[in-house]
């Protein structure tokens, strides 16, 4: 049951074994569970416990592990004493602060309270936005109201997506202004993370400018290379760069990226917690706040305008395992991981009598999977009823999409490619290339559809990449470029890219009535390839999730990169990246062909 939607929550859990509990009251993340049992057993040898489940008492399932930082565990603190009836903001978890954040600091919005109304009113749950190996995503809906309306006189909507992975959790805000003046606001997701305080460390916030709210509001710069929260601490660092480490030596180990949220609060009351009639006796010595927010200036958005903030934050035991270090050098990139299901063939050899289901791609993940009740359940059933429909369109697509994968075989980006620049030489070199294939060199990007997916990641000894992209979104225009020249560079790893829309990645489904009428183009398609198709065939693309990048050795799902731009930016490049997780030969043993140079 990936997606359980209770009547006052929703959790969503992973194949994997990590879960997050959202409650419908203020949207509040008041669990993440983040781990894998086979990323564990594989690992130490031993089968992982079962996670606490994340429907039992909070203050069963919040037991911090510093001794099993790889085991699934409890990510979030929730205080004992916390009110989760929707009568009092949550002590703990992710409460969203909104349109405000501390108390008004503005006079028009003196009517609110401290840190806004959003995490004190009742969210609806929209849809589940993606429900795969990859990760299991639901998305969530504030607009105004009467209510809201009395307090905080503009129209707004609001939406928040969260997405867990094996060992991640993404949390991403949009507000849409749907009134007829400017919305103002601020921003912050109050992550109270679980560990024990005395040790916590949050870096890098060295040079950092600050507003000591400790000392009135006394403004300074931050002088320590680890900010520890050993005595009562309350700052709010200014565009504080939107990466942070937080680490509960000698275990835990979390890393936070944010993405439109330049500032971040560091808060633990310590003592003076034991005067929140909330706060669990002694609760200060097992959380630390580190909030992200944009908040030292407020968001000012145009009327029809659109806003959006995200923060990722991922186990620290993730980030081991994808760097070879937890294995020593015997590893060379990571353990295998949930087979993907867009890679249902996954490392198994197709068998003869058996072959991989050439359209097990185009179906929509969590298709058939029960427990989609209650809201869902409507989409759901429209999705079954759709799905012979679907199919057959997905094998006429995927007709095009063959003829289409005959034309990529060149090493042209797509942009290169709607620009219709050098196409005739790239794809004579394109069908050299083909011959040399057989010896496992590509040496060239190529696109792929929904029926050559499964064969095209099935390579015995090569590692293979592959971009999900979707056509309207930038990010995906540099890395398809960059992927170019790198599969030209690297010709014993085979790139591929791969439209998020055909694979039916990350899409937002819609009830099958709202597009029925409509029609779309293919605009990226080469010319004479325009299509005209109805809409309904193709889903909406989630598009915070792209670019994405899914790894491949053996048929199997290695890596999956949600939004690799900000992976690769952190790593100093893709290329870098790829050869940090031994994807690619380092420059050293980069091979350098010289029968590519006709290629440029
Ligand atoms: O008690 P509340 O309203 O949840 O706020 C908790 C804390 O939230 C932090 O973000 C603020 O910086 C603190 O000043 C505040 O005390």
């Amino acid at each position: 049951m990936p997606v359980d939607i209770q009547p006052n929550r929703v959790v969503l859990h992973h194949p994997a074994g990590a879960s997050a509990t959202i409650l419908l009251y203020g949207a509040t993340v008041i669990s993440w569970i983040s781990g894998s049992h086979s990323a564990l057993a594989s690992a130490s040898g031993l089968a992982g416990p079962a996670p606490p489940a994340p429907t039992a008492p909070l203050g069963a399932a919040a037991q911090f592990t510093s001794s099993t930082p790889a085991a699934p565990s409890e990510r979030l603190f929730v205080s004992a004493l916390a009110s989760l009836d929707g009568s009092k903001p949550v002590r703990g978890g992710i409460p969203i602060c909104w349109p405000i954040f501390g108390p008004p600091s503005r006079e028009e919005y003196k009517a609110l309270k401290q840190h806004g109304f959003a995490r004190s009113s009742v969210w609806t749950y929209a849809e589940t936005v993606l429900d795969a190996a990859e990760g299991v995503s639901g998305r969530f809906v504030l607009e105004s109201s009467e209510q809201t309306e009395k307090l905080f006189p503009h129209p707004f909507k609001l939406v928040y997506t969260v997405t867990l992975a094996e060992h991640q959790l993404t949390t991403s805000l949009r507000v849409y202004n749907t009134g007829t003046a400017p919305l103002a606001f601020q921003a912050l997701l109050h992550n109270y993370f679980r560990g024990e305080a005395a040790s916590a460390g949050v870096q890098p916030l060295k040079g950092v400018r600050f507003v000591d709210k400790v000392r009135d509001g006394a403004r300074d710069t931050e002088a320590r290379e680890i900010v520890d929260v050993r005595s009562y601490t309350d700052r709010v660092y200014e565009a504080a760069g939107g990466a942070y480490t937080l680490t509960f030596p000698p275990s835990a180990h979390l890393s936070i990226k944010t993405h439109n949220l330049p500032d971040v609060t560091v808060w633990n009351p310590q003592e003076t917690g034991s005067g929140m009639a909330d706060m669990e006796p002694g609760g200060w010595e097992r959380y630390v706040c580190v909030e992200p927010g944009h908040v030292a200036r407020f968001v000012s958005l145009e009327p029809g305008g659109e806003w959006w903030g995200q923060q990722n934050a991922m186990d620290r035991f993730e980030q081991l395992i994808l760097a070879g270090d937890l294995f020593g050098d015997a590893t060379p990139a990571s353990p295998p991981r949930t087979p993907s299901t867009l890679s249902p063939a996954s490392s198994r050899s197709p068998s003869p009598s058996l072959p991989p289901n050439p359209h097990a791609s185009s179906v929509q993940v969590g298709q058939g999977v029960p427990g989609r009740t209650g809201v869902k359940g409507v989409i759901r059933d429209a999705r079954e009823a759709n799905q012979i429909e679907r199919e057959r369109k997905s094998r006429e697509l995927g007709e095009r999409q063959k003829v289409w994968e005959e034309k990529g075989r060149g090493a042209l980006s797509f942009r290169e490619e709607s620009e219709g620049k050098g196409r005739k030489m790239i794809r004579v070199a394109g069908e050299e290339k083909l011959a040399e294939g057989a010896r496992k060199r590509f040496g060239h990007l190529r696109e792929v559809g929904v029926e050559g997916f499964v064969d095209a990641v099935e390579e015995k000894d090569a590692w293979v990449v592959v971009h999900i992209y979707d056509p309207d979104v930038e990010a995906c225009h540099s890395l398809d470029t960059t992927l170019a020249l790198l599969a030209r560079a690297y010709p014993h790893t085979k790139f591929l890219r791969a439209r998020a829309t055909t694979l039916g990645f990350a899409s937002l489904l819609s009830a099958p009535s709202a597009s029925a009428d409509r029609t779309t183009r293919l605009d990226d398609l080469p010319e004479d390839e325009e299509w005209e198709y109805e809409e309904e065939e193709q889903d909406e693309v989630d598009l915070e999730m792209l670019p994405t990048m899914l790894v491949y050795k053996a048929g199997e799902l290695r890596e999956t990169w949600i939004r690799v731009d900000w992976e690769a930016r952190d790593a100093g490049g893709v290329e870098q990246l790829l050869v940090k997780n031994g994807i690619i030969p380092s420059a050293s043993g980069k091979q350098e062909d010289d029968d590519d140079s006709d290629w440029d």
